[in-house]
């Protein structure tokens, strides 16, 4: 989950400045720095440095010579800000945290004189993004919910005040999917959309809440009845051993599998993947998917196929939430047949519970659905290894190998300690998997290939504790920062792709938005 944070995700283009701010002795100097052989992204970098220092040092400035009594369009708050900002974009997050915690500039020999006040909510957000970029999860979370008890009890806040509120609730959600407790996250989003009605992101969260959670009515299912929902591949219930091809973790992996540690370990007994013998959805009900699908696309995208993730190779896809039509079907889907799979897949948790509820429903909650294409002509032929944001998560196979397309699978690292396995379902068939696993998509070699993807979480089990704890036990981090990619002589890795491959999700390019937003 680290690169949720360290991957940058940054606007790739180069131009230069615009010509207000641009003096013809900086043109002249950039043109020959771009003559002796400098890129222009390099150029770029450096241009961007030289103004967050410049921005730095003039906030310094007025800060030593209190400006804010000399110019009125400023303030004391927006100098510290401003200087923090400049100090993280400058990779100097420490002095930024200093800053903003103290109100002292580090290593300056200039005074604090706010010293007894209490911190200013800006400086409280401000600080949390910095805690929560910094891997202090708890610190950040904490800030936010003073932060959030601060706002609660503030009579008719003003636009800036809301807009403050609405962001603490957004960034407390994140900070608990990046300690992989959903549920949490969702309970901090929805109550955010009620305290601050309006604000898109956190209405937007709310409503895939509203979308996806619940029984299916009658109505929802009739409107399936069209996609062969109730076709003829219904599993009488699920057997393990009977219905599913079972891959354990290869024994000498298992200490660097955190994975194993969301289960009971003698119910779970090192299988974490799954493959279903037979067909979960029909061949009808597949190809039906597939039309809407490029009739959403062709209709909605000018059929341009586009991307809801960030990733080093071309990857597209489409979130399931945004096809109106496939929303009752995966909805029916889910409670009939995913669900009740994963109960017999994974019967006990590591806290001692199981997925059913103490009314007898089901714990498990959708957190993202995708349907994924893989196209040869399209340059979009694998996915690099990544784990999910879940605790488990399915690849469901949309179409035919040999018939649509060649190659292709999820590729498992840790259930074949000789470069991983590839697991390849045929038409309709469904790999289920412990979501922190590391997998990729492996590189299809003809043709398009379809799956649906889904992201799940189980209500109430918040599993970051027990990951970290694995971690901790088997000192993971450290040994993962020095960790070699093994790259066979092609160049290729074992998963297929390119070496420095990393893919995230939509999530984590709206969470890089978020915490640049105002230059945090
Ligand atoms: O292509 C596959 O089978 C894997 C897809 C996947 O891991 C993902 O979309 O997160
Ligand atoms: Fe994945």
């Amino acid at each position: 989950m680290s690169d949720l944070i360290t991957v940058s995700i940054s606007d790739s283009t180069t131009s230069l400045p615009d010509s207000d701010a641009y003096s013809t002795l900086e043109a002249s100097q950039h043109a020959q720095l771009l003559s002796s052989g400098m890129s222009p992204s390099d150029l770029l970098a450096y241009i961007t440095k030289k103004k967050t220092l410049e921005t730095y040092r003039l906030n310094l400035q007025l800060y030593k010579t209190s400006g804010w009594t000399i110019d009125s369009t400023i303030t004391r708050n927006s100098v510290i800000l401003n200087a923090a900002a400049a100090l993280e974009t400058l990779n100097r997050r420490i002095e930024a945290i200093y800053l903003l915690e103290n109100n002292i500039f580090l290593g300056e020999d200039v005074d604090s004189d706010l010293e007894d006040e209490p911190m200013h909510p800006s400086f409280m957000l401000a600080l949390s993004k910095l805690y929560f970029k910094d891997d202090l999860g708890l610190d950040a979370l904490k800030l936010v919910d003073k932060l959030i008890t601060l706002f609660s009890s503030t009579q008719n806040p003003t636009q800036i005040q809301h807009q403050r509120i609405a962001d603490a609730y957004y960034l407390a959600g994140w900070i608990c999917i990046h300690m992989d407790d959903h549920s949490k996250a969702y309970e901090y989003w929805i109550k955010g959309s009620l305290d601050v009605p309006g604000d898109e992101n956190l209405s937007r969260q709310k409503g895939k809440r509203d979308l996806w959670d619940g029984s299916v009515g009658g109505e929802e299912r009739r409107g399936c009845e069209e996609l062969d929902v109730f076709g003829s591949c219904f599993f009488e219930g699920f057997l393990r051993e009977r219905d599913f091809s079972a891959f354990k973790v290869s024994p000498e992996l298992k200490t660097s599998t955190p994975a194993l540690s969301l289960f009971e370990p003698s119910t779970q007994k090192d299988e974490l993947v799954f493959l279903s013998k037979k067909p979960i959805l029909t061949a009808t009900e597949c190809s039906n998917v597939v039309e809407i699908v490029n009739t959403f696309i062709d209709n909605n995208l000018s059929g341009e196929w586009s991307t809801v993730r960030s990733s080093t190779v071309k990857t597209t896809d489409v979130a399931v939430e945004d096809i109106p039509q496939l929303r009752g079907w995966l909805k029916v889907v889910m409670e009939d047949r995913l669900w009740p799979m994963l109960e017999c897949l994974y019967p006990r948790l590591s806290d001692g519970t199981s997925l059913i509820d103490s009314d007898g429903k089901s714990r498990m909650r959708l957190h993202d659905a995708f349907i994924v294409r893989y196209d040869m002509d399209d340059e979009s032929i694998s996915l690099p290894e990544h784990s999910d944001t879940s605790s488990m998560s399915f690849t469901l196979s949309l179409n035919e190998r040999g018939k649509d397309f060649e190659g292709g699978g999820t590729w498992f690292e840790a259930i074949n300690k000789e470069g991983g396995k590839v697991v390849d379902g045929d038409l309709g068939r469904v790999t289920a998997f412990a979501g922190p696993l590391r997998h990729a998509g492996y590189p299809i070699i003809r043709g398009t290939r379809v799956i649906l993807v889904l992201f799940c979480y189980v209500e109430g089990f918040g599993y970051g504790k027990y990951i970290k704890e694995y971690q901790e036990k088997y000192r993971l981090c450290e040994e993962e920062e020095s960790k070699e990619e093994v790259v066979n002589e092609d160049g290729i890795k074992a998963s297929g792709d390119k070496p420095g491959g990393y893919v995230v999700y939509r999530q984590t390019v709206e969470l890089a938005n978020m915490l640049s937003k105002e230059n945090f």
